[in-house]
């Protein structure tokens, strides 16, 4: 590979990547129809779906309205799917917006003083509300009530207003980012983690179904295995190898096809795309799998450091590809096995240099 090439393109942006998890225009567009309505039709994440089916269960049998609820997870794991879930179940309207939708306290104010009883508040990227929001927030969770400020100044007065009862479904791909006193608010809370190859193929079948995509089960295995645990994309994917199957052969989706569509947009077996493997073989070839800092990493592929450091490196990482460590980005033996390559003798894919890996 010639690296000069790289360095002409703009840094590949997560939204942009077929294998980004972050939503793109495209997959807004498809998602509302392929998201599952129920519990029931909501694939994996067992242990969530059980507890929650038990919260909304009590609940409704009680004839009350839910606890708050907080999902958190990587993006395009189901987080707004599972809110929607959530008010179906309980066959409650809901209301959708967002952290940074929420600038001031007054516009929590409005929506808040606004909801039905039992209504579903939806607050996605709940991590990045404004601090006088989240204390706003607070006192509406727990009692039920906000101080609404009229007037300014020395003038101003609080008057208080009941909120009838409603359910918070807070979202964050952060849960650590929240204050304590927030996340103590919530009456439960699921963290999604991501999903099985298993799990994957069977969101595949689910989607292709709706889609009126013809697959067999080893296609659904191919792309599952290269969808990085994420549903999103796993549909991002199918959507891209029904377009090959429909150009190149008679729309039918089996390994050969989703492989040959798949190698044609530079996801290779594991999910990797060009920018991840263009990170790990400038580290092992241009470093011998390193240690080397990040800054050099990132000029030896023609990307910002931040690119390489948020966009690349964090799926190498899970994937046991790249460890950080104190000296800089080092390859582990995986990365050599995945790029077909042989480590150096007393390079961590050969032998020795275990104690990077706190062996
Ligand atoms: N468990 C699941 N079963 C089937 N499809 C799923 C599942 N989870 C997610 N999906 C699909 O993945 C897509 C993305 O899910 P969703 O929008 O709920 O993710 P998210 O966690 O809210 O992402 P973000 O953090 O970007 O907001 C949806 O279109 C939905 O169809
Ligand atoms: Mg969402």
């Amino acid at each position: 590979m010639n690296w000069d090439e790289t360095t002409d393109e703009a840094a590949p942006q997560a939204a942009d990547r077929l294998v980004g998890a972050s939503a793109d225009g495209e997959d807004q567009a498809v998602e509302a129809a392929l998201r599952p309505k129920d519990l029931d039709e909501f694939i994996g994440q067992e242990k969530v779906r059980e507890q929650l089916d038990l919260v909304l269960r009590a609940a409704r049998a009680r004839g009350a309205t839910a606890d708050h609820v907080l999902l958190s997870g990587a993006p395009g794991l189901g987080k707004t799917t599972l809110s929607m879930i959530i008010a179906a179940e309980m066959a409650a309207p809901i209301r959708i917006t967002s952290g940074p939708a929420i600038q001031h306290a007054g516009d929590l104010a409005a929506i808040l003083s606004s909801l039905q009883e039992g209504e579903v508040l939806f607050l996605d990227e709940i991590h990045r509300m404004s601090r006088p929001a989240e204390e706003m927030l607070y006192m509406a969770m727990e009692d039920f009530r906000v101080d609404v400020i009229v007037g300014k100044g020395p003038g101003a007065t609080a008057i208080p207003l009941e909120l009838p009862p409603f359910t918070l479904v807070g979202a964050t791909t952060r849960a650590g980012l929240l204050p304590p006193p927030l996340r103590d608010r919530f009456g439960f809370t699921a963290h999604m983690e991501f999903y099985e190859p298993a799990e994957l193929e069977r969101v595949i079948h689910r989607s292709s179904g709706l889609l009126d995509v013809e697959i067999d089960p080893a296609g659904a295995a191919e792309i599952a295995g290269r969808s990085r645990g994420t549903p999103r994309i796993a549909n991002r994917l199918l959507r891209r190898v029904r377009d090959y199957a429909q150009v190149k052969a008679d729309g039918h989706i089996n390994r050969d096809i989703a492989a040959a569509a798949l190698g044609v947009y530079e996801v290779d077996g594991r999910g990797l795309d060009r920018l991840d493997r263009a990170v790990l073989e400038a580290l092992l070839k241009l470093f011998g799998g390193g240690p080397v800092g990040l800054s050099t990493l990132a000029v030896a592929v023609g990307e910002e450091r931040e690119t390489v450091e948020e966009v690349a490196e964090p799926f190498l990482v899970r994937e046991g590809l790249l460890a950080r460590t104190p000296r800089g980005r080092v390859a582990t033996p995986a990365a050599w096995a995945h790029l077909g390559l042989t480590a150096p003798q007393g390079k961590p894919g050969a032998s020795g240099q275990a104690d990077l890996f706190g062996a």
